[in-house]
């Protein structure tokens, strides 16, 4: 933690300008000495303009940003450098900074030193990240309000509840006859428990809809051969990416493209028309096809509505019973079938479509819009949560030891501490404590 480490902050190539970040408590010594400027005493929050030099010659002429700590990005002294944005002469500012005793950060490291400096909790930090990776407004808001703290603030009431239900356990075993704090009797815990159980899985619910959303809905496009897949393809991405043909068998690859339609994003694999065949690519093709539709979170079945519904059709159908799966009726404009979802993908007229993917993720769609849990590892710690909560509950239905039951609840406070980073027995201890004077 006390070595002072730099790096380039700004995105690599050419721009008009790129910023140089150093931080720790060399960082200002590290400014003076590439100056030769005295910044010593800087107050934080200054600019100053100045030069960069080697040997006494100029290298590039810039502008020094100080912090001061504990007020800057990382709690650490920072100087930020602005140069010239060239790849060369950026380079060239850092291996000096690097000369001068400044280490290369690792990747994340500024953030991490924000968080063990206590800047931010883990889940903001996840944010930031978040953030600089959005590629859309629906990314970009959830990720600057979980940078801002909404994973702590949707955390808190749970953690106050099961803190509750664990000090009145504590309480109960070490002074059962202390009746001076507000206390819950044994017969309330349970619907409490109950209670927070129903409120978690309520939450991890919403956070896997969410996260799926977010990352775009993994679809499977599938058919027998020729119904038209490609040509769906092509008019959901809006450009001839995969090969169409009259000819059935046309692709053989899974031909992939992501876009947004609507308020969702696609992550749409084309695939081989599938069907019994004794073409030993198109077999490869087929097996691709069907290892994509496992891993698939909607499978768009196109069928031909001027053939109707085969057999091979009804074989699709049931290959995907279990899964998220829309039948579309393609040719439309040879045959229209009413009541159903029908398209021309030739035609490009696909709304039928689009609503239909809209109407089944709605709930999705509103919770990626919604402060959730944001992530895998942050969904992985609350499930491990909601586990040790189910244990406790089953163990104080049976008439349990109490020394038990606090040891999962015990475990479901720390996976949801560990969300925002903020785990570990003696906080534990602590929080549990210092809401009872006990032994006063
Ligand atoms: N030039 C520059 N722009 C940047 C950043 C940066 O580090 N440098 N950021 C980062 O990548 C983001 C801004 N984030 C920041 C967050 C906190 C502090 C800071 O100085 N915090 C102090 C003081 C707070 C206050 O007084 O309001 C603190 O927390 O104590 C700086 C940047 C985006 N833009
Ligand atoms: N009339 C009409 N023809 C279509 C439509 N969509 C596709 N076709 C035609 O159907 C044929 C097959 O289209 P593709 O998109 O290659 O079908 P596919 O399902 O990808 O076929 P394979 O890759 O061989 O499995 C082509 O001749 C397309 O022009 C449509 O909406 N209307
Ligand atoms: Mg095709």
């Amino acid at each position: 933690m006390n070595e002072t480490i730099a790096a380039i902050s700004t995105a690599p190539g050419t721009g008009a300008v790129s910023m140089i970040r150093i931080s720790g408590p060399d960082a200002f010594a590290i400014a003076s000495s590439l100056s030769g400027q005295d910044f010593s005493n800087i107050p934080g929050y200054t600019i100053r303009h100045g030069d960069v030099r080697e040997n006494g010659k100029i290298v590039d002429e810039v502008l020094y940003s100080f912090y001061r700590a504990p007020k800057s990005y990382t709690g650490e002294n920072v100087v930020e450098i602005s140069c010239h944005g060239g790849v060369y002469i950026t380079r060239k500012v850092l291996s000096l900074v690097f000369g001068a005793g400044a280490k290369p950060a690792r990747r994340g490291e500024f953030t991490e030193r924000a968080y063990l400096n206590g800047k931010m909790d883990l889940s903001e930090a996840e944010g930031i990240n978040d953030l600089i990776n959005a590629r859309d407004s629906v990314n970009a808001v959830s990720a600057v309000h979980s940078m801002k703290g909404s994973v702590k603030r949707i955390l808190d009431p749970l953690v106050e509840s099961l803190t509750q239900i664990l000090a009145q356990i504590e309480v109960n075993i070490d002074y059962p006859e202390y009746e001076d704090v507000e206390q819950l009797r044994d017969e309330e815990i349970l619907p409490k428990a109950e209670k927070w159980l129903e409120q978690i899985n309520q939450l991890i619910d919403t956070a896997e809809k969410a996260v799926m959303i977010r990352s775009g809905i993994d679809t499977v496009i599938l058919g027998r051969p020729n119904v038209g897949k490609s040509s769906l393809l092509n008019a959901l991405l809006e450009e001839d990416k995969a090969i169409v043909t009259e000819v059935a068998g046309t692709t053989r690859d899974l031909v992939e493209g992501s876009v947004r339609v609507g308020n969702v994003t696609l992550n749409l694999i084309d695939t081989a028309g599938i069907h019994e065949s004794s073409d030993r690519i198109e077999q490869m093709g087929i097996e691709r096809s069907l290892k994509a539709l496992k891993e698939a979170d909607l499978v768009i079945l196109v069928l031909d509505s001027s053939q109707g519904i085969t057999e091979e059709d009804r074989k699709l159908m049931e290959l995907v019973k279990d899964q998220e799966y829309i039948q579309v009726y393609n040719k439309a404009d040879l045959n229209q079938i009413p009541g159903t979802v029908s398209i021309s993908a030739k035609n490009h007229e696909i709304q039928p479509l689009i609503e239909e993917i809209e109407k089944r993720f709605a709930e999705g769609i509103a919770a990626a819009g919604s402060d959730t849990l944001n992530n895998e590892r942050q969904i992985g710690l609350a499930i491990q949560a909601e586990e040790a909560m189910s244990a406790a509950i089953s163990e104080l239905k049976e008439g349990a030891e109490p020394d038990l039951v606090t040891i999962d609840l015990q475990k479901a406070w720390e996976s949801l501490k560990e969300i925002t980073g903020e785990a570990g027995r003696e906080n534990f201890l602590d929080e549990i404590f210092s809401r009872f004077c006990l032994g006063k």
